[in-house]
């Protein structure tokens, strides 16, 4: 177990509301986050000693589109740290998803290399490509995208049927996780009985049920209001500080405050990188 985040009690800003039984609040647009101190600028200055878990070498990505090659990605060079909170920007179509779809191993390069953890993607096979993306990355979408007719429960345990870490009580994890994120008392209930903080908190769950070194966000919080998106932020923050590294996409530069780092993507490349 890489975190002791299962160990602790769901602080109270992340808990659904006791009188709604759900974590949707009506002031979306009055609510404004709140940066954790540790987020805080002067308080960040993380000592990233660890070594690259996530390195993107000279990779290219283009689409055939009838007999076109369409050019998305040109020349992308990045490496992240064990530990780092890495904010990925830039304007629509630049990419963003397309990079983190290669990083995250659901898609492949037109050319280059992206290394995970020391092991690179050309020299894995196919299978060994499932095993390391399965038990090393979790993923978090703006769509949540859970299986409707499956529980919050069984969602969450979904990615342990192609790939589970050994003498793990899957059941047992799923149902901590599910605790650990507000929704002990959902376990049951289906995607369509769930607000869109709550499929998100089943959704991370579900990321986390392997003990992923990495988490991938594409908007995490794109569909969510603001005081919601501001407790899944807040999540994603205590994953951090527990020793994930999270690259994170998003359009919001004050979301992009809770990463140690963020980088540009425009045209093609990565255009800069500010700590
Ligand atoms: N499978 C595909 N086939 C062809 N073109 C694609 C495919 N996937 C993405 N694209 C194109 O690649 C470009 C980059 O898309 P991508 O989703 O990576 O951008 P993005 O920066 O994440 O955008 P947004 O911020 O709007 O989500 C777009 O022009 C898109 O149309």
């Amino acid at each position: 177990m890489k975190s002791s985040m299962l160990d602790n009690e769901v602080s109270s800003s992340e808990a659904p509301n006791p009188e709604t039984g759900t974590d949707e609040t009506s002031d979306t647009e009055s609510f404004k986050c709140e940066l954790p101190r540790s987020r805080q600028s002067g308080s960040k200055g993380k000592n990233l000693t660890g070594a690259p878990v996530i390195e993107v070498i000279n990779v290219k990505k283009s689409y055939i589109l009838g007999d076109m090659e369409v050019p998305i990605l040109n020349d992308i060079n990045l490496t992240v740290y064990e530990g780092e909170f890495l904010a990925i920007m830039g304007p629509s179509g630049s990419g963003k998803s397309t990079l983190m779809n290669l990083i995250g191993f659901l898609d492949r390069p037109t050319e280059g290399k992206i290394i995970i953890k020391g092991l690179d993607i050309n020299e894995l096979s196919d299978k060994e490509v499932a095993r390391l993306r399965g038990l090393e990355i979790g993923f978090v979408f703006q769509t949540f995208n859970l299986i409707p007719r499956l529980t919050a429960l069984e969602n969450v345990e979904l990615p342990t049927y192609a790939n589970a870490r050994e003498g793990v009580d899957t059941r047992k994890r799923a149902k901590e996780l599910l605790n650990l994120v507000g929704l002990g008392d959902r376990m049951h209930h289906k995607p369509g009985e769930l607000s869109g903080g709550q499929s998100q908190r089943v959704a991370i769950a579900r990321a986390l049920i392997n003990d992923p070194a990495i988490l991938l966000a594409d908007e995490p919080t794109g569909n969510l209001d603001s005081r919601t998106g501001c407790e899944i932020l807040n999540m994603f923050t205590r994953l951090n500080e527990e020793g994930r590294t999270i690259v994170m996409i998003t359009h919001d530069p004050e979301i992009a405050k809770y990463a140690d780092r963020v980088v540009l993507v425009k045209d093609g490349i990565v255009q800069s990188s500010k700590e």
